[in-house]
């Protein structure tokens, strides 16, 4: 197992060329956040906003309209009953984050089914929170599509059987393997499992344990996704960055909050860029 260094920024997060628009920095469609649990996908959108992704556009219930849209204007909404809306936003992305604040419900079910059914092979699919429950209760079929898992260590256990006690990297890697995408294990030394190698994060603090953590996680991993090419490079970077703020942040703090990371992101991606 190797354990990530900054090196893994200067690896990923380039220097924006002047030639570019917004479409360049890809497109983010974003799933989740039934009338309970709003604020997990409000999180998750602004972290992706905030990572620097170019087009961020997401997928709710109305109820969570005006509070994601009074946060933050620069993102789109739309309806995640609407299946035909979903349908066309889906294929339109770059990168889709599914499960932030989801729920479980028939609904939920609904939006999870219909981007599984959309989504392409060429796509980076990030499935965390209540669709990774999800496909595990109701045993869905996965698409095929550039996947990455962001379980807990409770998520992964309903997702690949293995018993919290007993998630080693061999047994974990072996379910990566059959699952065909990439895993971030969270935890407080969270692991990723990849086909390239597994890596050990070694950022990251008690400060960050608190509610919508995970879902900022995921949007950051949707941002850095859709911007930079090389995938296993993109998850690993969002993994380093989401921790090593959170670290900076606990020098002078009890509690680190998941907006107080997503907000340092242009700050600490602009001094991490590649000097190349
Ligand atoms: N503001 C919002 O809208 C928020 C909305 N949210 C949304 O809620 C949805 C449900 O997600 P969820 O993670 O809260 O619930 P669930 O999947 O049942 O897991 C909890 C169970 O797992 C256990 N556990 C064991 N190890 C663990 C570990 N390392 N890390 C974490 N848990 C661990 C844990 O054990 P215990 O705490 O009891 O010791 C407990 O039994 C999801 O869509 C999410 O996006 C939240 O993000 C909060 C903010
Ligand atoms: N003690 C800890 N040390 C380091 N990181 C932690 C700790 N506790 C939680 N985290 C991080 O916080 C995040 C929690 O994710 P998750 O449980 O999905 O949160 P939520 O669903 O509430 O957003 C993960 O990135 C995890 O690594
Ligand atoms: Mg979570």
């Amino acid at each position: 197992m190797e354990t990530l260094t900054e090196q893994i920024l200067r690896d990923t997060i380039r220097i924006r060329p002047d030639k570019s628009h917004k479409g360049t920095y890809g497109r983010v469609c974003l799933v989740g956040g039934n009338a309970q649990f709003g604020g997990a996908i409000m999180m998750a959108t602004e972290a992706a906003v905030y990572s620097g992704a170019g087009l961020n556009t997401t997928l709710t219930d109305p109820v969570n309209f005006v509070s994601l849209h009074s946060r933050l204007p620069e993102a789109m909404v739309a309806d995640f009953h609407d299946t035909e809306q979903l349908e066309q936003l889906v294929k339109a992305a770059t990168t889709v984050v599914v499960g932030p604040g989801l729920g479980t419900d028939a609904d939920s079910l609904t939006a999870l089914e219909t981007v599984f059914k959309t989504v392409t092979p060429a796509q980076i699919l990030i499935i965390d929170g209540s669709a990774i429950t999800l496909v595990a209760d109701k045993s869905l079929t996965l698409p095929k599509a550039r996947l990455v898992f962001t379980p807990h260590e409770m998520e992964w256990q309903r997702l690949s059987g293995i018993p919290i006690s007993n998630q080693h990297n061999d047994e974990n890697e072996k379910v990566r393997a059959e699952l065909n995408g990439i895993v971030v294990l969270k935890s407080h030394h969270t692991r990723i499992y990849t086909a390239k190698g597994t890596y050990l994060n070694p950022t990251g603090t008690p400060a960050q344990a608190t509610g919508g953590m995970g879902d900022t996680l995921a949007g950051m991993v949707g941002g850095f996704t859709a911007q930079f090419t090389d995938l296993e490079n993109a998850v690993l970077a969002a993994v380093y960055t989401h921790s090593a703020i959170a670290d900076e942040l606990a020098e002078s703090q009890y509690v680190v909050l998941p907006t107080q990371i997503m907000h340092q992101l242009p700050r600490f991606m602009h001094e991490h860029q590649a000097l190349k």
